[in-house]
């Protein structure tokens, strides 16, 4: 059967079901140690499914466990299997120069701007085109086939992802391949044309969600260098289209204020409550101490919703935050999704205004309006000055309208209550943070006292979990989105506290790369140099993001020559 979005849930194709078995088989032969589950689902075939399918079930195993002899079991994987990412070929950037012409005119260190010529190299490491055998055969890959050049992140990350292709994107930015840019836009405008959504990333096992929606920051920032209204006129309808899939359905929450409001809002949710694929065994082990299929699989839909915020996995969904299984993705309304979708409606009013739609234009400005009013009311804690996520542990009335209450904003600080800083002041100047700089100042006092901003950056949360979405873990995005809310929200004093941070944010990235040679996925803030850990995989190197971030942080604050650069 094939995939196919926009239900509750989404049916396993026959490839991902077997790639899933030959998973578990492996790893019952080859053991824990090292093993990553998701090599196994996405190896592409040699042969065609139904002959791979006999010889595995060909294979000798043992009559007490049913376990493959390892020497049978890779003899097996290196005839009816290419390497996984394999069917990613590396492809030079047709736009890439080794220096381009007026790169990062504000960094005038020697020492920076060699290494900056350092990350802006690793965009031919990371560039890849889907080969021409996933086109003609796309049933014997998991890897979905994109009609132009892709860049992935790095290491076992060998695919496209969704919200890491928008640092991706504003580094190539920096590094002023536009083309670059504009393909990334173009591959994820497919990805909506076909299933109605972007997906998480674009392998078929990821259809059944998608991640934070930041498409129209890339178009609006596409847009906004290069000025390419032809490029905006394809993205629009697309953009409407994923402004739907966010607002409708299981996405879509209705909640009543203090004062009997009703509004609108977001949320998390998979259309999926099976293991994820790419991490089935792992799954499938957290949720034996739960005692029925029921439970499991309210268990597995909330680890895909994990995922599909970006987050996975973080105590910001857990109830208990030493207990996965008690992960409740889908009962939390997350101030980020519904920042992100404030940023979608506001710059599709812009774009439509752009191409003379008024009506549109108005009718999405009305929407951000709405929502804007929406996440004060609910998120906005005065006391603490930030904006706090919801959870919907109320009971639902008769008309699923849930009913707002005080002591179910969550307390906890995570660098996500402080994410409307930069879609508010990013996109918008007639309301909200633009309009009063007094505000943002209270938020900067507000991020400093939290205990989120360390020595080199801005922590996820203040738990240390051992997930990897937790302290002591910096993730170039959370520090990008803060930096660059305050930096241009106006006032002097956050710029500068903006600005302070960054220079801890390029100074870990520069040390840690001197030390290891490579850019890093997450950093540890508690030093500089530090590099990240935690979470169900091993630390991964490449790193689109990261590159992203540091570059567009040159471009944004410079290096002046007397700057060390050394932790
Ligand atoms: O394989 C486990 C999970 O891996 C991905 O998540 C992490 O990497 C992504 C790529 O850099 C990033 O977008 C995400 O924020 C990270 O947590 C993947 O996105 C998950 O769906 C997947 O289950």
């Amino acid at each position: 059967c094939s995939v196919t979005a926009g239900t509750d849930s989404i049916p396993t194709t026959s490839l991902i079901s077997f790639l899933q078995s030959l998973q578990s088989a492996a790893l019952k032969t080859f053991g824990p140690t090292s093993f990553d589950p998701k090599l196994y689902i996405d190896l592409p075939l040699k042969h065609g499914l139904a002959a791979t399918q006999d010889a595995f079930s060909n294979l000798t195993r043992s009559p007490c466990d049913g376990e493959i002899p390892a020497p049978d079991l890779k003899a097996f994987l290196a005839l009816y299997f290419e390497d996984a990412g394999s069917d990613l070929i590396p492809a030079l950037p047709v736009d890439f120069v080794s220096e381009p012409e007026g790169f990062l005119p504000m960094v005038e260190n020697p020492i920076v701007k060699a290494w900056a010529l350092e990350v802006h190299s690793l965009w031919k490491n990371l560039s890849r085109r889907v080969s021409d055998d996933v086109k003609k055969h796309p049933e014997m890959h998991t890897l979905l086939p994109l009609p132009e050049p892709v860049v992935v992140p790095g290491s076992r990350f060998h695919e496209v992802y969704y919200w890491d292709s928008y640092w991706t994107i504003r580094g190539l930015l920096a590094s002023k391949m536009y083309d670059s840019a504009k393909a990334i836009v173009h591959n994820l405008i497919s990805l909506v044309d076909t299933y109605g959504h972007v997906l998480n990333g674009a392998r078929s096992y990821y259809s059944n969600r998608s991640q934070p929606p930041l498409l129209s920051s890339m178009v609006f920032d596409i847009y906004k260098r290069t000025g390419d209204l032809a490029f905006v006129k394809k993205a629009l309808p697309a953009l409407l289209k994923e402004h739907r899939f966010w607002n409708s359905g299981i996405h879509r929450v209705i909640i009543r204020d203090a004062h009997g409001h009703r509004h609108t809002l977001s949320r998390y949710y998979a259309m999926w409550n099976k293991p994820r694929p790419e991490s089935a065994t792992i799954d499938e082990e957290s949720a034996s101490k739960l005692p029925n299929d029921l439970e499991k699989e309210k268990f597995y839909r909330e680890l895909a919703s994990a995922a599909e915020s970006g987050w996975d996995f973080s105590s910001r969904w857990m109830s208990n935050s030493s207990d996965l299984t008690t992960l409740a993705t889908t009962s939390i309304l997350p101030v980020d999704l519904n920042a992100y979708i404030f940023k979608m409606e506001h710059d599709i009013s812009f774009f439509a205004e752009l191409l003379g739609d008024g009506f549109t234009s108005k009718k999405f400005m009305k929407a951000s309006i709405t929502l804007y009013a929406a996440m004060k009311s609910i998120f906005w804690n005065a006391k603490m000055e930030q904006w706090l996520d919801y959870w919907l542990i109320d009971e639902s009335d008769e008309e699923e309208v849930h009913q707002w209450k005080v002591e179910n904003q969550n307390h906890k600080i995570f660098a996500s209550n402080f994410i409307p800083v930069w879609t508010e002041t990013c996109s918008s100047d007639s309301f909200g943070l633009c309009a009063d700089r007094t505000n943002v100042n209270k938020i900067v006092k507000s991020l400093q006292r939290s205990g989120l901003v360390h020595d080199a950056g801005i922590a996820t949360s203040l738990s240390n979990t051992g997930e990897q979405w937790d302290f002591p873990n910096g993730w170039a995005p959370l520090q990008h989105m803060i930096v660059e809310g305050f930096a241009k929200s106006g006032s002097t004093k956050a710029r500068s506290v903006a600005e302070n941070i960054a220079i801890r944010w390029i100074k870990t990235n520069y040390a840690a790369y001197k030390s290891t040679g490579a850019m890093h996925e997450k950093y540890d803030v508690e030093a500089c140099g530090k590099i990240g850990g935690g979470g169900e995989y091993k630390p991964q190197t490449g790193f689109g993001w990261s590159n992203g971030v540091v570059l567009a942080f040159l471009e944004e604050f410079g290096w002046p020559r007397d700057r060390n650069i050394d932790c």
